[in-house]
């Protein structure tokens, strides 16, 4: 029997996508933030994983707000987690600073610097499709420390380092057992190294809307459980 059909999308398809289910449908961002957060609860907690120390990794962007959410839901269930954040705070996007300022209230503490080998699940939230350059130096050594460690990682959207429309490796990238990723398949997680990088991808819906003259570049389709 068939499975459900999806259409693969570029970076910047997501984008348009993502824009118009915030900007012109008026859904607002912090409710799609909560969605993939807990999109991927539903994976974490789904007894496949060990949960003795979540570490998640978050950038600055809108990736990094999923991990905060993801961080708090965690943190609620009583799970020992540890979030730390690749990048100055300060200057971070507003989607961030907002979720940071619900975590302070409700008393999960960031962690200056982890260590990979505590952890038993890694969480990716630092760059999703958002990412448009070659990673930073030292974000390349500290993703090439832990993949050579060798913990399980769940990428939220998409492997850092992974081009979203390309599958190129951006520098480096950090290699999932994994990928939870929201709204369409990024084309990137189907093609190049992008394809093994990202280990099992499980596609969830978030809510996004499409609008109904959108025009998709891929006509492919794929099956999806
Ligand atoms: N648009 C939205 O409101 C939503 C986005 N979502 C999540 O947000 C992600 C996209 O968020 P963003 O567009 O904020 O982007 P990212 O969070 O992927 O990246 C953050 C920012 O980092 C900068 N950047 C890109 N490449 C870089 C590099 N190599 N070195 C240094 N800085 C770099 C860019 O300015 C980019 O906007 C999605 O993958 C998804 O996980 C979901 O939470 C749903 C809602
Ligand atoms: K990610």
């Amino acid at each position: 029997m068939m499975g459900t059909m999806t259409r693969l999308v570029t970076a910047s398809e997501m984008q348009q996508i993502d824009n118009y289910t915030i900007e012109t449908i008026g859904m607002p961002q912090d409710v799609l933030i909560e969605r993939a957060a807990m999109a991927v609860l539903d994976v974490i907690g789904a007894g496949r994983f060990d949960l003795s120390h979540v570490l998640v990794l978050a950038g600055l962007g809108n990736n990094g707000a999923d991990g905060v959410a993801i961080a708090r839901l965690l943190y609620a269930q009583g799970v020992n987690v540890s979030l730390q954040f690749v990048g100055n705070v300060s200057r971070a996007k507003d989607s961030v600073k907002r979720q940071l300022a619900i975590i302070e209230k409700h008393g999960l503490v960031r962690s200056e610097k982890s260590d990979f080998n505590e952890a038993t699940l890694i969480i990716d939230a630092i760059f999703g499709v958002g990412l448009n350059n070659v990673l930073p130096e030292g974000l390349q050594k500290m993703i090439k420390a832990a993949n050579h460690i060798d913990k399980p990682v769940i990428a939220v959207d998409v492997p850092t380092g992974i081009d979203a429309t390309t599958g190129e490796v951006r520098g480096a990238a950090l290699k999932a057992h994994t990928t939870v990723t929201f709204g369409f398949t990024k084309v990137g997680l189907t093609q190049q190294n992008g394809c093994y990088l990202s280990g099992n991808v499980i596609l969830k819906d978030v809510g996004m809307l499409v609008p109904d003259d959108f025009e998709f570049s891929l006509q492919e389709a794929l099956p999806v459980a």
